[in-house]
């Protein structure tokens, strides 16, 4: 490992040799994604069925073995079928989505690694499948024009930025707190067909703008990179919906409860906001599979809050289009 590869200065002394492996690792991976080449080619499937690029796989490989030497006990990665004991007198487990959003490896947009670490047990089973409130830390490296960390310990949201010329993450923020006002939404609306009705709902009354219920113009963005829009939301708030819907396959969503939704709604909470599978809070919910998905609603407080409450709705208030939805308005 390098002598330095983030200032630890913030960072609790259980957690340095980790931080400092993720970084090592997240620093290398940046230089390759600069570097370019085949790194979206198709190398096969994962065992979750999705296709998995060079990338995926490189990716996964360079956290695992920078993580093998941090002395931790448990590795689960999105990319193995099951989790691996990677040192037995190690301390700490940690799940990794080591290359999220790989669909726009080939486009040059902003892709991640989302990591979330709990206290080891004597079984992989005991280490993750477990309450997603018992993380003790999570975060994410984002590599975009700029490679930054966010990351928490549960004492608020620590934002790093790598320096290009040492390789180092410096400290830019020790307690990011999310703008709770603003009037952008993220959802992929070549689904909307396939929604519930509350929803459709939610979204129609946003897309109504000023002549809907909520009497005001709203914005959307859909970047295909979960990492990139938590980036966006902590920095400039909002609100990301990737819910159920009623294609195959997508019964409980897409995104992985363990992998992305947990770490990402710890590090949401802690910066303000809230996350949940549009009704229930994302972290009283349990762990049951490795690679167990789940509907996600992330964002202000008030706009995941007024999400859950359209499900509340009755049905005829939320099938009919525009209607007073009195309760809505802004
Ligand atoms: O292509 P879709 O259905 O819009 O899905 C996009 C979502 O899928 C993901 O790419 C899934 O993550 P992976 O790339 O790690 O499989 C998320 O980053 C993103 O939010
Ligand atoms: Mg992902
Ligand atoms: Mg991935």
């Amino acid at each position: 490992m390098t002598a330095m590869s983030i200032d630890t200065t913030q960072i609790p002394g259980e957690f340095r040799p980790v931080m400092q492996a993720l970084a090592e690792a997240g620093a290398k991976l940046s230089v390759l994604i600069r570097r370019g080449g085949e790194l979206g080619r198709p190398v096969g499937t994962n065992s979750d069925g999705d296709g998995q690029k060079a990338l995926d796989v490189l990716a996964d490989d360079l956290f695992r073995s920078a993580l093998g030497r941090a002395g931790l006990r448990w590795f689960a990665s999105e990319e193995q079928d099951s989790a691996i004991e990677l040192n037995p007198s190690g301390r700490l487990a940690i799940a990794i989505d080591p290359l999220d959003g790989s669909s726009n490896i080939d486009t040059n947009v902003s892709i991640g690694t989302i990591f979330s670490i709990y206290p080891d047990e004597a079984t992989s089973e005991a280490s993750f499948l477990r309450p997603m409130r018992q993380q003790i830390a999570a975060g994410y490296i984002i590599y975009g024009p700029r490679c930054a960390m966010m990351v928490t310990f549960g004492d608020g949201v620590q934002h790093y930025a790598l320096d290009p010329d040492t390789g180092v993450f410096r400290l830019v923020e020790t307690r990011l707190v999310m703008p709770d006002c603003s009037f952008e939404f993220a959802i992929n609306a070549s689904n909307y067909r396939h929604w519930s009705r509350p929803i459709r709902a939610y979204i129609d009354d946003c897309l109504a703008g000023l002549d809907g219920p909520r009497e005001t113009n709203f914005n959307m963005r859909w970047i295909a990179s979960l990492v990139a829009e938590a980036h966006r939301i902590l920095i400039r708030g909002g609100v990301f919906l990737y819910p159920s819907d009623a294609r195959k396959g997508y019964e409980r969503g897409r995104l992985r409860m363990l992998y992305e939704c947990g770490p990402i709604a710890f590090l949401i909470e802690q910066a303000g906001g809230q996350a949940s599978d549009a009704c229930e809070p994302i972290l009283m919910q349990t762990v049951g599979t490795l690679h167990q998905r789940t509907p996600f609603v992330f964002g202000s407080t008030e706009k995941v809050a007024r999400i859950a409450a359209y499900h509340d709705l009755p049905d005829t208030e939320v099938s009919a289009l525009f209607g007073n939805r009195g309760l809505f308005r802004a």
